[in-house]
């Protein structure tokens, strides 16, 4: 069956979260169709983030089914979806400070050969090794990073060290990649690279982005979900959003003149 035809390449349904008497999240559904940039915005305490944990597996809807690729993953830990193709670059703690950018890069790709069988299985240790840091310097020259090999990752600047966990997310090779604030306290030139990055990388990969800087937002969607205390009250083409009543009230019309 293809995805379309289960909704999407994530279907998301009634997926709801609590925390003692905060509803993060109240019965929310949503589907992602496989190559789009599907960016999820809403006011502080909505219950982005809070979805972002329940699709990577670091936390477990309270009731609802999460659908990826037509298999329900609502229950399997984050190693298993990791493994299926989702992926968050927000892995702060899969960063050694103190190794290269390269080293980093290596770490991952090694994992993902020895967590679930890869090519290089039948190699030779010294190919196997050329090949995994080939594909490390592949990568990161995807994120931006190419000439930065060799630099400690604790010394490259704030911007490139959000480069390089979107490189270590990659060398997951996800189908799907949730990308929570990738544009977080960075400065008017670091964003810029980065917008001009997730452009790249959504004619790759199928991207959720949750993100509170509007031009980006509009500039890079193809199609926009509010959540507003819990609760998603559209998805829609950007113009569709911007026009929603609901949604300008929710942002006092501010974010979206
Ligand atoms: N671990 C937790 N324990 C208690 N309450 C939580 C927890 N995680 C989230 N919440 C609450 O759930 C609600 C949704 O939080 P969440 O972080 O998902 O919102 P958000 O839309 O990502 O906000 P922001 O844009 O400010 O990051 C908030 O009221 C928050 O305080």
């Amino acid at each position: 069956m293809s995805n379309e035809a289960n909704g999407g390449l994530l279907a998301v349904a009634g997926v709801s979260r609590h925390f003692g008497g905060v509803h993060a999240l109240s019965g929310v559904s949503l589907a992602v169709a496989e190559g789009e940039v599907h960016a999820l915005i809403g006011p502080n305490g909505a219950g982005k983030t809070t979805l972002i944990h329940q699709l990577s597996g670091a936390q477990t809807p309270d009731a609802g089914t999460i659908r990826f690729a037509g298999e329900d993953v609502t229950r399997l830990p984050m190693h298993a979806r990791v493994a299926r193709g989702i992926a968050r670059s927000w892995q702060v703690t899969n960063v050694f400070a103190r190794l290269t950018a390269l080293d980093n890069v290596a770490l991952a790709v090694q994992g993902r050969q020895r967590d679930w069988g890869g090519s290089f299985r039948f190699w030779a240790p010294v190919d196997k090794e050329r090949a995994i840091v080939d594909e490390a310097a592949t990568w990161l020259a995807e994120v931006g990073l190419a000439g930065r090999e060799s630099t400690v990752a604790g010394s490259l600047a704030h911007g490139e060290q959000r480069q390089l966990e979107l490189a270590l997310a990659l060398a997951t090779k996800p189908r799907l990649l949730l990308l929570d604030e990738p544009m977080a306290g960075m400065g008017p030139e670091e964003s810029e690279r980065v917008v001009a990055l997730i452009e790249h990388l959504g004619r790759k990969v199928t991207l959720l982005l949750v993100e509170h800087d509007m031009d980006a937002v509009f500039r890079l969607a193809d199609r926009i979900s509010v959540l507003v205390g819990g609760r998603l009250i559209c998805t829609g083409l950007p113009d569709e959003v911007r026009a929603h009543p609901e949604v300008r009230k929710a942002y006092l019309g501010e974010e979206m003149a």
